[in-house]
C-alpha cells in the first residue's frame, strides 16, 4: 500500500464556514482526536488573522501530540515588502508550528483583479517568500489557490506560478479548486499535464461548491497525489470543504491507499460525532460511512435480503467504520423488519406466529394514521410487548387537565397542568407548572410518578418535534409528536398521533416512562 498524508484543515478551512467558530481549548481537543486517529498534518489556524489563532499555537506547544505535525496557514507577501518586513509572514514563523503553509495566486485574473500587481510581480511574491520561509521553517507546503481555474483561463500562467514554488524548494505543491467548481475528467487531465511539469510531491485541496470534492480528491490520489488536504465532516467555507469522513475510508478500503493506521479506521463515526458536538451542530443522519442512516434499512424487500448477505444491500461492513446496521420499521416494511427489530429488543418472533403478522398489520394502519416508527423505537418495543401480552402496566392515568392562562397582558403566559394517576390501589393527584403546556404536563406526570418509581428522576427530555400533517378530505390535520428522551444509559424516541397537540404529546410522554419503566425492570432482572 502507498501511504498518502491526510493534512486535516477543519481548524482553519472548516472555521471558515457559516455557524462554525471554535474556542481555542475545542481546537486543542479536537487536535487531540485527530492525532489519535492518525492524522498526519493538523493546520490549526492562520496566526496573521486573529488572537485566538496565536492562542492556538501557544497551547498546542505545551500538549504533548502522538505524531501529527501542527500546521499554521497564511498567505504570500504583500507586493511592494520584503517577507522578513511582512506581518503575516512573520506571525506565521513566530507561532512555530512544524509547517508552515502558505497559499498564492495562479489564476491570471485573480492577480489583476484579487491582488492588483502584474504577472510577474505575482511569480516574485511567490518565490521569495516561500524561499524565505523554508530557511525559517522545518516544512513549508505551498496551497496554488484556484489553480484549477487558473489552468483553464491561463495554463502557461498557471504552470509559471507552481514553477516559482519549485524553484524555491517547498516540500508539497498543493493543487485548489478553492471555487469548487472543477469536474472530476477536468481535474484529471489538468493534473496528468502539470506532473509532465513538476516533480515536486503533490496534493489536493477540493472545495465542494458542485458537489464534486471527495471525488475530486479521490481522483487526485489515483493519479498519484500524495496529500490530501479536507476536513471533518466536510466543514468548509460556503459549501465546504472535501469530507476525510467519506475520502479516508474510500482510500482505505477501496483504492488500497494506506493513510491512517488500519485499525484507526474503526474510530472514524466516533471522529465525526466528536466534531459534530464541539461545532454544536446536530450530525447529518445522512451522511456516508458515518451517519445514522449510512447503514439504516427501511424496504422490507432489503431487510430480507440483508439478513440472508449484509453484502446485498450494504457497499461495505459499517464496523470497519465504526458504524452499525440497522433496521427501520415503517409502512415499507415486510415480516423480515419486525423480525429484526424484535431480535434486537431480545423477543422471540417466528415469521409464521400470527403476532408477527398482526403487528405488522397495526403497524401499516398507524403510520396510515401518521404515526412514524422510524425515530420511535421504543413506542414500537411497546406496541410488540403489547401484542405479545408481555406488556406491563405500571401505572393508569385517570385524566389530567392542562390550562394556559396570561393573567395581564404585560404578564408571560403560564401553563399549568393537573394530573391524576393510579399506581397499583393508590391515587396520585398533583400539579405543576411549565413554561409551555406539554412541559407542564411532562412535569405533572413526573411529579405524580417519581414518588412511586423514583429513578424517574434520571430521564431527561432531549429533542420535542412537531409536525402538522396533511389533512385527508373532509378531516382536521393530524399532528405527530416525536420525542427523545435519555437517562444516563440510553436515549430512546417515542411518538404520539393526534388532532390536538396535547395529546399527541401526552401519548408520547407516556410512551416515555412506560419504556423506561420496563428497561430499568429487564436490566434488574437481568443483574440477578
Ligand atoms: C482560499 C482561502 O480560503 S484563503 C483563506 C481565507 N481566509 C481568511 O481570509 C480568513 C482570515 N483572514 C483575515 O483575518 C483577514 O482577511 C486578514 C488578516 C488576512 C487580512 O485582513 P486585511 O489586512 O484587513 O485585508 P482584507 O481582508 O480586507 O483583504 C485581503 C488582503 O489580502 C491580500 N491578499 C489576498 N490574497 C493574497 C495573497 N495570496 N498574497 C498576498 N496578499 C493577498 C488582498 O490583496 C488584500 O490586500 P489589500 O487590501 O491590501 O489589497
Ligand atoms: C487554500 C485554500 O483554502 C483554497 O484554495 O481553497
Amino acid at each position: 500500500m502507498s501511504l498518502v498524508k491526510i493534512y486535516d484543515t477543519t481548524l482553519r478551512d472548516g472555521t471558515q464556514a457559516e455557524d462554525i467558530s471554535f474556542l481555542v481549548e475545542d481546537k486543542v481537543r479536537i487536535a487531540h482526536k485527530l492525532d489519535e486517529f492518525g492524522v498526519h498534518y493538523i493546520e490549526g489556524g492562520w496566526p496573521g488573522s486573529n488572537p485566538k489563532d496565536v492562542a492556538f499555537f501557544k497551547d498546542i506547544k505545551k500538549e504533548k501530540l502522538s505524531q501529527a505535525k501542527i500546521a499554521a496557514f497564511g498567505s504570500t507577501r504583500r507586493a511592494k515588502i520584503t517577507p522578513d518586513k511582512d506581518q503575516n509572514i512573520i506571525t506565521l514563523i513566530q507561532a512555530q508550528p512544524d509547517v508552515v503553509t502558505i497559499f498564492g495566486k495562479t489564476w491570471d485574473f485573480h492577480v489583476r483583479e484579487a491582488l492588483r500587481i502584474s504577472l510577474d510581480e505575482n511569480l516574485e511574491l511567490i518565490f521569495d517568500s516561500l524561499e524565505y520561509l523554508k530557511a525559517h521553517a522545518p516544512e513549508v507546503f505551498y496551497d496554488a489557490e484556484h489553480f484549477f481555474d487558473g489552468y483553464k483561463a491561463n495554463p502557461e500562467y498557471a504552470i509559471k506560478t507552481l514553477k516559482a514554488a519549485e524553484e524555491a524548494k517547498v516540500d508539497c505543491i498543493i493543487l485548489c479548486d478553492t471555487n469548487g467548481g472543477t469536474m472530476p475528467f477536468d481535474l484529471a487531465d489538468i493534473i496528468k499535464d502539470v506532473k509532465k511539469h513538476i516533480k515536486t510531491p503533490l496534493g489536493i485541496h477540493a472545495h465542494n461548491d458542485s458537489e464534486c470534492a471527495v471525488a475530486n480528491s479521490l481522483m487526485a490520489v489515483s493519479l498519484g497525489i500524495v496529500q490530501v488536504q479536507g476536513t471533518i465532516n466536510g466543514f468548509g467555507e460556503r459549501c465546504g470543504n472535501a469530507n476525510l469522513c467519506s475520502i479516508i475510508p474510500a482510500m482505505q478500503l477501496k483504492m488500497h491507499k494506506e493513510s491512517v493506521p488500519g485499525e484507526k479506521l474503526k474510530k472514524l463515526r466516533e471522529l465525526s460525532r466528536y466534531v459534530y458536538e464541539l461545532a454544536n451542530f446536530s450530525p447529518s443522519k445522512h451522511q456516508p460511512y458515518v451517519g445514522n442512516s449510512a447503514f439504516a434499512h427501511k424496504g422490507g424487500v432489503h431487510v430480507s435480503a440483508i439478513q440472508r448477505h449484509p453484502e446485498t444491500y450494504e457497499h461495505l461492513r459499517p464496523e470497519l467504520v465504526g458504524n452499525s446496521t440497522r433496521v427501520l420499521v415503517s409502512d415499507l416494511s415486510g415480516r423480515a423488519n419486525i423480525l429484526a427489530k424484535a431480535e434486537e429488543f431480545q423477543i422471540n418472533l417466528d415469521s409464521k406466529d400470527p403476532v408477527t403478522l398482526e403487528i405488522l398489520d397495526n403497524i401499516k394502519e398507524m403510520e396510515n394514521r401518521g404515526y412514524q416508527f422510524e425515530g420511535a423505537e421504543a413506542s414500537f418495543e411497546l406496541l410488540m410487548k403489547r401484542a405479545l401480552g408481555t406488556h406491563k402496566k405500571f401505572f393508569s392515568v385517570i385524566g389530567f387537565r392542562v390550562i394556559d392562562e396570561k393573567r395581564h397582558e404585560d404578564q408571560k403566559m403560564i401553563s399549568e397542568a393537573t394530573i391524576m394517576v393510579k399506581v397499583g390501589g393508590k391515587v396520585e393527584h398533583t400539579a405543576a407548572e411549565g413554561n409551555g403546556p406539554v412541559n407542564a404536563l411532562d412535569n405533572a406526570i413526573r411529579k405524580a410518578l417519581e414518588k412511586f418509581y423514583p429513578r424517574l428522576k434520571e430521564v431527561k427530555l432531549l429533542d420535542y418535534k412537531v409536525r402538522v400533517l396533511p389533512a385527508g378530505q373532509g378531516t382536521a390535520s393530524a399532528i405527530r409528536v416525536l420525542i427523545e428522551s435519555g437517562d444516563k444509559q440510553s436515549r430512546w424516541g417515542t411518538v404520539g398521533v393526534s388532532d390536538n397537540i396535547i395529546d399527541a404529546s401526552y401519548q408520547a410522554l407516556i410512551d416515555c416512562i412506560e419504556f423506561k419503566l420496563h428497561k430499568d425492570e429487564e436490566s434488574e432482572a437481568s443483574r440477578k
